[in-house]
């Protein structure tokens, strides 16, 4: 067949018992970009299966510490991941986010309550079922990228196979790849990279190994905007073309915006829902969140404590409690920080 009458593209079905998978292989013309045979190659052909439940969390409680000094992570978190989603999770900083995400991935164990996961419950699992899971099931991006040095992009993206002694699936290695800008880039080791560079590494490693589930923890918390924008694109790519879940941890609205959907969490509790989440809209209940946050805060706290707070010197030699401030205080040299501590008491108050 002469190169001018090949098809655009070939088709072919293939079947490995459990489910049914649709090839197309792509005869490059000039002016179809790689990107559009996406959707075509993923083997989320039978669309009920990209419906569902991806995970989900039932009454999750996990504490840090003990007696006085337990920490209440998450406070009976109960929430699902839909297939095919990618969330974003917000909040302010120690409110849980990271904990859930670990704990539902396996990677921290949970204090109390239920972590359901194809049809099996992690909670139940030992270690090396952990291992398993989140070796062929889970994949990872970090906001470090977590790429090897000495390792180059080609063996860093191959590493879970390496590791877990699979054989690649050249094709969908080489459509990666391609699509994340990566073909001239192989050889070279995460230091001949730019950030964005490194963490499209990042991502293509962790989905080399087609997993149901993808967590990313703030994987654009070290990029410029340009480069945040273009993995975020590819993230995104990735959940409407690829059928891939996503529940990625953010406290940039802007990313946030790019989900489908994002949770906020407070003091180990889901405290907002938003479908197809905005930045403003993002921004306005961050701040709202903080704000309640920083009042509660102010508010549990003693006023001796607010006065250290503040600024006061010599506190345990101060008359500052709770109650209103008796005539005879000691003024020199304290005046204006004592003034500022019984200012900041009210405020508590
Ligand atoms: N290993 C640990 N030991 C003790 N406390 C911990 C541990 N890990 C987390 N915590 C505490 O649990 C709470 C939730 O932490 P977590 O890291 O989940 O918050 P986060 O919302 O992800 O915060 P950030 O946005 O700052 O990363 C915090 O009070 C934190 O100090």
């Amino acid at each position: 067949m002469r190169a001018g009458t090949r098809p655009l593209a070939q088709f072919s079905l293939a079947h490995d018992g459990a489910r049914r998978y649709f090839f197309i292989s792509w005869n490059h013309r000039p002016g179809i970009r790689p990107g559009q045979i996406w959707r075509d190659i993923m083997n989320v052909q039978n669309p009920s299966a990209s419906r569902g439940i991806a995970i989900q969390a039932i009454d999750l409680v996990k504490n840090y510490g003990t007696g006085s000094n337990m920490v209440h992570a998450l406070r009976g978190v109960n929430v699902s991941f839909e297939r095919g989603k990618f969330t974003a999770i917000m909040g302010p900083s120690g409110s849980g986010k990271s904990t859930l995400m670990h704990t539902l991935a396996g990677l921290d164990s949970a204090t109390s309550g239920h972590i359901l996961f194809g049809g099996a419950d992690l909670t139940r699992m030992n270690d090396k079922q952990l291992t398993l899971l989140r070796r062929h099931k889970i994949g990872f991006i970090f906001q470090s990228f977590n790429l090897l040095p000495v390792f180059t992009a080609e063996q860093n993206i191959l590493m879970p196979l390496t590791l877990a002694g699979d054989k690649p699936d050249r094709a969908w290695f080489d459509l990666l790849v391609e699509t994340l800008g990566l073909k001239q880039r192989l050889n070279h080791r995460p230091n001949e990279l730019s950030g964005g560079q490194q963490q499209r590494v990042a991502i293509a490693r962790a989905l080399i190994t087609k997993p149901k589930l993808v967590f990313a923890d703030e994987p654009t918390g070290n990029l410029d905007s340009v480069s945040s924008a273009e993995v975020l694109g590819f993230l995104k790519r990735s959940v409407n073309e690829l059928g891939q879940t996503i529940v990625m941890v953010t406290h940039d609205a802007v990313a946030a915006s790019y989900a489908d959907r994002a949770i906020v969490f407070s003091d180990g509790r889901i405290v907002a829902d938003e479908q197809h989440p905005n930045a403003e809209v993002m921004n306005e209940l961050l701040m709202a969140e903080r704000e309640r946050t920083t009042r509660t805060t102010l508010t549990d706290t003693p006023a001796d404590q607010m006065a250290q707070m503040a600024g006061v010197r010599n506190v345990p030699d101060l008359p500052i409690t709770d109650a209103p401030l008796p005539p005879a205080v000691p003024t020199s040299g304290c005046e204006g920080t004592l003034r500022h501590a019984r200012a900041a008491a009210r405020h508590a108050r």
